[in-house]
């Protein structure tokens, strides 16, 4: 799957905003479900052109967190901004700029290829001929042309996540998040996916939050942001997070974190 940068074709398509702002900035986000606190106070921001990996252990509060960057509920306390939108009194123009794949999958099964991503592309007001294109243009990206037509119930996991990712590149998103997207395949299909994405950033420039359990996802020139029960207990640079935690490496720094012990290959075992 290559992600190929491309120009806009016509006026749908908006420019990449030049950001004075940055891409996503979290200011002491809370939320509980109940009297369940599961997002304490998290602060972070991220950088224009970055990839910021949430690294955090299952249960650790990544995927609620998307859901209030997403706008599908609101945090009870705090404020998000994407490009200095805020999420809550500016959605419209926050979530324009927004693409996300969420961890479960999202493709309705009964549909095909074709119909799931033109259904999502006339929700961001393209227009049919260009939706077509843009289709054509990024499902040739992945070789997955020839499915165009085919239901999605008849692809595999990881055919099905790459056409999730397309959908969510449809609109040119400045601002791209990924919610455990390498969960379930194989280890060849991973480590595609997720050069595809490092690809995008570099070639378009689009900043990248990549939510994860799984260290071996981390590269040395990520951001990083460490998400313990609810709390950001890191947020730097890789190397200044190993640093900091008096740790030579990533897997030692999360380890004494996040208080685990058992670490084995590159994922993490509480
Ligand atoms: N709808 C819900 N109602 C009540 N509790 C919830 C709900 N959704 C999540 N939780 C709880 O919130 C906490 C954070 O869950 P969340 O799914 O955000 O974490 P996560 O880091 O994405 O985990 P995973 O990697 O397993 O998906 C967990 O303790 C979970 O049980």
């Amino acid at each position: 799957m290559t992600i190929r940068a491309g120009q806009p074709e016509d006026a749908h398509v908006r420019p990449k905003e030049k950001p004075a702002q940055p891409p996503l900035e979290l200011t002491t986000v809370s939320y509980s479900y109940g009297s369940r606190k599961v997002l304490d106070d998290v602060s972070f921001s991220i950088d224009s052109g970055q990839f910021t990996v949430l690294l955090g252990l299952n249960g650790a509060g990544k995927t609620t967190l998307f859901s209030l960057i997403s706008h599908l509920f609101s945090p009870q306390t705090g404020n998000i901004r994407i490009f200095g939108h805020d999420i809550r009194r500016k959605a419209g123009s926050a979530l324009r700029q927004l693409g996300i794949v969420f961890q479960a999958r999202t493709l309705d099964l009964d549909l095909t290829v074709q119909q799931n991503l033109s259904y999502h592309a006339s929700l961001h007001g393209i227009g049919t001929g260009a939706a077509r294109d843009r289709i054509r243009e990024l499902l040739a990206s992945i070789d997955m042309e020839d499915r165009l037509h085919d239901k999605a119930r008849s692809l595999s996991g990881g055919q099905m996540r790459r056409v999730e990712i397309v959908r969510a590149l449809l609109h040119r998103p400045s601002l791209l998040l990924l919610d455990e997207a390498t969960v379930g395949l194989d280890i060849k299909s991973r480590a595609a996916i997720l050069a595809d994405i490092r690809r995008l950033v570099e070639q378009e420039g689009t900043s990248v939050l990549w939510a994860t359990h799984l260290i071996d996802e981390v590269n040395q020139a990520d951001h990083v942001v460490v998400l313990n029960a609810g709390k950001v207990v890191a947020d730097g640079a890789v190397a200044d997070v190993i640093r900091q935690t008096g740790s030579t490496t990533l897997h030692q720094a999360f380890s004494r974190l996040t208080g685990i012990v058992d670490i084995r290959g590159g994922g993490v075992r509480p």
